[in-house]
């Protein structure tokens, strides 16, 4: 039997999130209509889920005992991690204290690094991914590239929305693309993982949530990438039944080993009815904010159901949809959206703008988001209702 108490009170069901972008607000709006009480941490101050949580902290997350003291305060009932740079290691000591971490500490911790889950997919549970390598030093990174050969992809163990990531076509590439790599990694200079090239004809994101009554799977999202970052997503990615087949085979490995309870998004590469398994998030995913408008239960409102331990009897999906997002570039503390009626003049659109306080170089500042009666249409005017929106900054 599941209850929620009083937000405020001793009853209250309190929620902290390690993490507190645009994926997070829309996830403590969700427990926030629940009734939970949530508090929002993240590295700077006025972060998106901060603004719509009931109090916040700005810490380092990726100080273990600057962590301790925040949680240690607050008592939450779950711990929600965010985003990937988190001191994972004080989430396993916490768990074993008997904190509740979504969906647990071993899967952020196997996550955070990109090796952890390399490892445990590809040699553990024995999935099919590119072929890879890791490299601590200049030489040991160019005897990986000589060793997988052209193309290739080399990224820090440690980064996301592909920081540090490059395509290496041929020798010229080699060193810039380790400088870039140890300057994009989020906990500084360091390991690499060298990755063969998959020359898919589709990349999805299967959106898998692991509630109190088993594994639900969402239809396949279809997405395109620019140098590592999500520029469009659209569902359902139209699949052929054996590449559907042998993409929940390999959710459902990879989240029946990570465990616990929640939305994760798996990363997987198609070509023909053959599919590789490429990362997991364990959490909401970007590609997956399509599904705000797409579906009944957004990604967000399903990872609260399970993090809560509420019942997802069915995920009713309403057709095609797209989102595309609005990438601002420049330097401001008080950016201006404007256009916004033309942006919203079609049927059929939504927009969020996560009101992130500053721009510095290129930041994802929203999201559009439109239904329509093909993948390619809802597409389209999702790029449309994207880029009819102007910034002033
Ligand atoms: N081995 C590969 N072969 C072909 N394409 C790849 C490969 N690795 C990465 N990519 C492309 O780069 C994109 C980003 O890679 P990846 O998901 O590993 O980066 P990331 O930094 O973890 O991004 P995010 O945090 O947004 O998921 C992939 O979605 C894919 O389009
Ligand atoms: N691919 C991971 C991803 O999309 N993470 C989302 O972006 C935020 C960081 O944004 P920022 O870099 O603009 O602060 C994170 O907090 C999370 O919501
Ligand atoms: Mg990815």
């Amino acid at each position: 039997m599941v209850s929620i108490g009083t937000p405020l009170s001793p009853t209250a069901t309190r929620v902290l999130l390690c993490g507190s972008g645009e994926l997070g607000k829309e996830v403590a709006i969700e427990l926030q209509r629940f009734g939970c009480e949530v508090i929002a941490v993240d590295r700077y101050a006025n972060a998106p889920a901060m603004q719509v949580a009931h109090r916040s902290h700005v810490i380092s997350m990726l100080d273990g005992a600057a962590l301790r003291a925040v949680i240690e305060q607050e008592k939450p009932h779950y711990i929600v991690p965010e985003i990937e740079a988190i001191a994972t290691a004080t989430l396993v000591e916490l768990e074993a204290e008997g904190y509740t971490v979504i969906p647990t500490a071993r899967a952020a911790q196997l996550t955070m690094n990109r090796e952890g889950i390399r490892r445990l997919a590809a040699e553990t549970l024995g999935l099919p991914t590119s072929p890879y390598r890791f490299a601590d030093s200049f030489e040991d990174y160019a005897a990986a590239v000589e060793a997988l050969g052209f193309p290739c992809v080399v990224k820090p163990i440690m980064s996301s929305s592909g920081k540090g990531q490059s395509l290496l076509r041929c020798a010229d590439d080699v060193q810039k693309a380790w400088d870039y790599a140890q300057e994009g990694g989020r906990a500084g200079k360091g390991r690499v993982i060298v990755e063969g090239f998959i020359d898919f004809d589709y990349e999805i994101t299967l959106l898998t949530v692991r509630h109190a009554g088993g594994t639900t799977f969402c239809a396949p999202v279809g997405h395109r990438q620019e140098k590592g970052d999500y520029q469009e997503s659209w569902q359902p990615q139209p699949m052929t039944a054996e590449a559907i087949a042998a993409s929940e085979r390999i959710a459902l490995a990879v989240t029946e080993a990570l465990g616990g309870r929640g939305l994760f998004g798996v990363e997987l590469f198609i070509k023909g009815n053959e599919v590789w398994f490429s990362e997991v998030s364990p959490r909401p995913h970007d590609t997956g904010l399509v599904t705000l408008i797409s579906q009944d239960l957004s990604e967000f409102a399903l990872h609260a159901r399970a993090i809560l331990g509420l019942p997802i009897p069915a995920i009713r999906q309403h057709g095609p949809a797209a989102s595309a997002v609005i990438l601002v570039e420049g330097d401001s503390t008080q950016p201006v959206f404007g256009n916004l009626d033309a942006a919203l003049s079609e049927p059929d659109t939504a927009l969020r703008l996560f009101g992130k306080p500053e721009i510095k170089g290129q930041r994802r500042m929203g999201v559009a988001l439109a239904l329509d009666d093909s993948i390619e249409d809802a597409r389209a005017k999702a790029l449309r209702a994207a880029s009819a929106v102007s910034t002033q900054r």
